[in-house]
């Protein structure tokens, strides 16, 4: 009997595909970077194909580090970078175009422009998101108006859409020759075009956007079989049964099944999901709402969600613009070399705010410098600004719960920082916990897989498989915690109003 699950993570700024075993834990694992590609300032692109390829290796690594064939694997899970937009040729598998990143502000113009013509307000309650550049539906947009023959190779059917669980999904499962072109019901709510109730694209909003239906691709839960992995491949006839966008996925890989649950993940940027279990909650604090997900036909559980843009992207661009520091975990031993931050605020708005601020005209700012500050005090004010976007974000969730959050689940790249994470829990005022897996987003997308070819038979089964790690506790007190957030915010508004008519 197959004794495990495969998950493919294509992330921001890698892929990994993880094997793990019936607890829950890590058998293997493969992991490669991609090119971050950034043509002008505010574009971020990635090449699918690299991608693609990047794709094929890991699960190459994963499997020959663990010694395991494709016998051995009950099924694949697929999570992703979600809303990051890919449009190919159907007949060639060829892109048209780079995929346009999460964090692409280029789109604004379009946002401006559909937003000027009035009227597309009346869609946010509908699909549960404001108007921005953050989602697919407006990168799709620009696609077609801007790569030459896009609109009319489109409108020929020639042409298909997708988020990157498709992209990989249609890929797996034989591209051209037979692939399945299916995306998900939470990588579906972030695109704006699809209905939250209903969850099916909604003919009225393509219709606004001027979008063919044909290029869609088929929306369908997040856990079930969508087909087999194609024959060349080391994978050969695995059944490729779950799909979760990766916030999603960390959401349920942290076994947050149920309404009042949540996680905030630490990756590129930090996303916490608060599950609002069948209800759909309209967010009055500057959240999302989205698709939490969906097993098979059962009713989709749906979720309130604080997205920040740039959280472990600074800690990227301190290494890699500045050279300010040659690794990620660098930054830990810089910001230990000073007591505190110095006086130094940094606010990363790099692509404008997102939650809880949703401000496209802001740009970064560093406020508090004086001739007393040196490298350590910026470290550590890029770390904290980390954990102050955080505390914004649930001071939101609390307000539109109407319970305050008793403690925080965590999880991402970032986790494994314990300076961030005791600032963290001083600056929340509540413990933060991390799991012993901490590959939370993988291991999501493998229980969504495992669930719909019996390999796991209940929540109850997976819940049982999650186990505390570390908990750090509030070490400041009350007052010393609003000292501190009230700086914070009045460094956020420095970085309000800054993109106009001559900043773009
Ligand atoms: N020890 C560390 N301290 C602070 N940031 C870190 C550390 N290790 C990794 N990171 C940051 O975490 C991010 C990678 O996390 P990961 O969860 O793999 O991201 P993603 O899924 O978005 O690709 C990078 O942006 C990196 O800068
Ligand atoms: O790749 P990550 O982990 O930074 O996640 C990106 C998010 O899905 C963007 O919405």
């Amino acid at each position: 009997m197959a004794e495990y699950v495969l998950a493919i993570d294509q992330g921001t700024t890698s892929s990994r595909a993880i094997l793990f075993d019936h607890d829950g834990l890590v058998v293997s694992s493969g992991q490669l970077e991609h090119r971050q590609i950034l043509p002008r300032p505010g574009w971020v692109e990635h090449d699918p194909l690299e991608i693609w390829r990047n794709v094929r290796e890991v699960i190459g690594q994963a499997l020959s580090k663990a010694d395991v064939t494709r016998h051995d694997i009950a099924a694949v899970g697929i999570t992703n970078q979600r809303e990051t937009t890919v449009v190919w040729n159907r007949s060639t598998g060829e892109p048209v175009y780079n995929a346009i990143v999460w964090q692409d502000t280029r789109t604004q113009p379009i946002v401006d422009r559909l937003a000027k013509d009035g009227g597309i307000e009346r869609f946010s309650l509908r699909v549960g998101l404001p108007l921005a550049t953050y989602f697919a539906g407006t990168k799709l947009v620009w696609i077609l108006e801007n790569v030459e023959g896009a609109r009319a190779a489109a409108e020929a059917g020639e042409l298909l859409f997708g988020t990157i669980d498709t992209w990989v999904l249609w890929n797996l499962t034989g591209g051209p020759d037979g692939g399945v072109h299916a995306t998900d019901v939470t990588n579906a709510s972030r695109t704006l075009f699809m209905d939250l109730e209903t969850c099916r694209w909604d003919d009225e909003i393509l219709s606004t956007f001027d979008v063919p239906r044909s290029m869609l691709p088929e929306i369908r839960s997040s856990s079930e079989v969508y087909g087999v992995v194609e024959d060349s491949s080391l994978l050969r006839r695995v059944p490729v049964a779950g799909i979760l966008g990766d916030q999603q996925a960390a959401t349920f890989g942290q076994a947050a099944f149920d309404a009042g649950e949540s996680k905030n993940t630490y990756g590129t940027g930090n996303f916490l999901i608060f599950n609002t279990g069948e209800r759909i909650v309209h967010s009055t604090n500057g959240l999302l709402t989205t698709v939490g997900y969906r097993l098979g036909d059962a009713a989709p559980h749906y979720a309130l969600e604080g997205s920040i843009a740039v959280t472990g992207s600074l800690v990227q661009w301190l290494r890699d613009n500045l050279g300010l520091i040659a690794t990620a975990a660098e930054i830990e031993t810089l910001a230990a070399t000073v007591a505190d931050n110095g006086g130094v605020y940094f606010v990363p708005a790099f692509s404008g705010l997102f939650a809880p601020h949703w401000r496209p005209d802001a740009r970064g700012v560093i406020v508090g410098l004086t001739g007393f500050v040196n490298r350590g005090h910026l470290a550590r004010a890029a770390l904290e600004a980390t954990a102050f976007q955080t505390a914004e974000v649930i001071e939101a969730v609390n307000a539109d719960s109407g319970v305050a959050l008793a403690e925080l689940k965590v999880d991402g790249g970032m986790v494994a920082n314990a300076t961030l994470m005791q600032f963290q829990a001083d600056v929340l005022g509540v413990p933060v916990v991390r799991p012993v897996v901490t590959e939370t987003t993988a291991l999501g997308a493998a229980y969504a897989a495992g669930l719909a070819v019996g390999f796991w038979s209940s929540l109850g089964e997976l819940s049982a498989n999650w186990h505390e790690d570390t908990r750090w506790l509030p070490r400041i007190d009350a007052a010393e915690r609003s000292r501190q957030l009230r700086l914070w915010k009045k460094a956020v508004t420095r970085s309000y109003d800054w993109v106009d008519d001559d900043v773009r």
